[in-house]
């Protein structure tokens, strides 16, 4: 099938290379014409495990093209995917902005019957306005063509994303009648497809990603009770997740979640519950309870060394929100360096893939390593802050040699506490 996917971001291009693996015929557009040049040359901006393998096979073989003009692209196209960011406002509310300009292009530039797919995620009642804003444009034209739209949420997650998206629990479509479901299920074959109607598809994946935040605050919230009763957040977490009721997924306490979905997302949710007179009191408790978790580490910095953190050596394993991805967006180290900072500490820092964005954000304020033991040199703490598969079983000799010192704050629990005495270390979790 001939697909158009509007977005060569981390949505739209694991989007159009996975269906070109699958055999369709698929071009990807985007408006960065940086980014769109860089993928004819096969080179990926961001890091996703496997991803930029998939874009250089299937440019190669010549079933994923790059474009940066709608228009060059529309030739027997069936279907055009919308994955353009719906990033925050200040409000919290979600910013339309880069969908309804690509709404408008379709509208303006189309010349037959069509599919349009919404995988960007949208507040209720988006799906229908994208329609009525490309009629708008049909009518501008006088073009009597025939729009079909479908909601079509993406679940993917950074770090496994060509795995979620070529082995999702479940697709979710939603549409306004049945004459488009032949598409869909030529386009989706294999997987599990559930049909609804277009507000529930929209409103699901907002639900999705509300519900796996609340598990994590819940599962943060009683870690800190926890900690100050003395009872191991992690035998708690195996003893309830084996109920079956629950299940032993998102029951991981840590430093907070992170990420470029979650917090905005969430914040998105708060917002549609204000603007139709609702307060949506656990939602905000989610979001209180992570904010505050993002500053446990400090705190537990600040008791550490008695409210001085002036010149002491702060080493940090884990930059980027979650592991295998290179995204530090709303990572919880951002706030605890930001923290960092303005106490005088000076920090050393390693992460295998997001020293460069890292850099980009904080410049020469920071001291950057290419190896996880020099980024712990003579350092007074080390903390670990995202739990990527290298920090599991580090030397402890050398580390403890290295450091001169022996105290782990571990914000991602990761570490046997018994062990980690017999290692020698002061270790403090979360
Ligand atoms: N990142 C994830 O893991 C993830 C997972 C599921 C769903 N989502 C949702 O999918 C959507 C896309 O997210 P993302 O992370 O891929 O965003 P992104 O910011 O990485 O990518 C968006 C891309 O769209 C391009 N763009 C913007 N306006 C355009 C236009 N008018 N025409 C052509 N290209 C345009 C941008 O240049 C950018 O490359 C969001 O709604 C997000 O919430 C994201
Ligand atoms: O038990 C857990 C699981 C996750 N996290 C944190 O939660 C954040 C998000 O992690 P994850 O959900 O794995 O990554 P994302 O790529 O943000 O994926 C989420 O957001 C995407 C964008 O909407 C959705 O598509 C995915 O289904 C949803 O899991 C990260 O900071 C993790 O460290 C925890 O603290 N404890």
């Amino acid at each position: 099938m001939n697909i158009v996917i509007i977005g060569a971001g981390r949505v739209g291009l694991v989007t159009g290379s996975c269906f070109a693996e699958m055999g369709n015929n698929v071009t990807v557009i985007d408006i960065d014409e940086n980014k769109i040049q860089r993928l004819r040359e096969n080179i990926v901006s961001f890091y996703e495990p496997d991803l930029e393998r998939l874009v250089r096979k299937n440019h190669k073989v010549g079933r994923l093209h790059f474009e940066i003009d709608l228009a060059n692209c529309l030739k027997r196209v069936k279907a055009i995917f919308i994955a353009v960011g719906t990033p925050s406002n200040n409000d919290g509310t979600a910013n339309l902005c880069q969908v309804l300009e690509a709404s408008r292009n379709i509208g303006r530039n189309i010349k037959h019957d069509i599919l349009v797919v919404i995988k960007s995620t949208v507040p209720v009642g988006t799906s229908q306005k994208i329609k009525s804003i490309i009629q708008e444009e049909l009518d501008k034209r006088r073009v009597g063509i025939s729009i079909e739209i479908v909601s079509n949420p993406e679940f993917l997650k950074e770090g496994t994303a060509i795995k979620d998206f070529m082995n999702p629990d479940r697709v979710i479509v939603g549409v306004e009648n049945e004459k488009v479901q032949k598409l869909i299920d030529e386009l989706y074959k294999p997987y599990r497809i559930i049909y609804t109607d277009i507000p529930s598809a929209e409103m699901i994946k907002y639900v999705a990603n509300a519900m796996l935040a609340t598990r994590i605050s819940f599962m943060n919230d009683i870690a800190n009770l926890c900690s100050l009763i003395g009872v191991d957040i992690n035998m708690v977490r195996i003893g309830i997740g084996f109920d079956s009721r629950i299940g032993t997924k998102f029951l991981y306490s840590g430093c907070g979640y992170g990420g470029s979905c979650f917090p905005k997302d969430i914040k998105a949710l708060i917002q549609i519950g204000y603007t139709n007179g609702y307060a949506m009191q656990l939602l905000q408790a989610v979001e209180a309870v992570n904010n505050n978790q993002k500053t446990i580490l400090f705190d537990k910095l600040l008791r550490i060394f008695e409210n001085n953190l002036k010149g002491k050596i702060v080493a940090l394993w884990g930059l980027s929100f979650k592991p295998n991805t290179d995204d530090i967006c709303e990572s919880p180290a951002l706030t605890l360096i930001d923290a960092l900072l303005k106490a005088g500490a000076i920090i050393q820092v390693y992460d295998p893939v997001a020293l460069e964005e890292t850099r980009r954000h904080f410049g020469n304020k920071l001291y950057y390593y290419t190896n996880m033991y020099d980024a712990a040199k003579n350092a007074d703490v080390l903390l670990l802050l995202t739990e990527w598969k290298e920090f599991y079983s580090p030397s402890w000799e050398l580390l403890k040699k290295t450091m001169g010192h022996s105290i782990l704050l571990d914000g991602r629990n990761i570490y046997d506490k018994k062990k980690m005495h017999l290692n020698g270390f002061t270790y403090i979790h979360i």
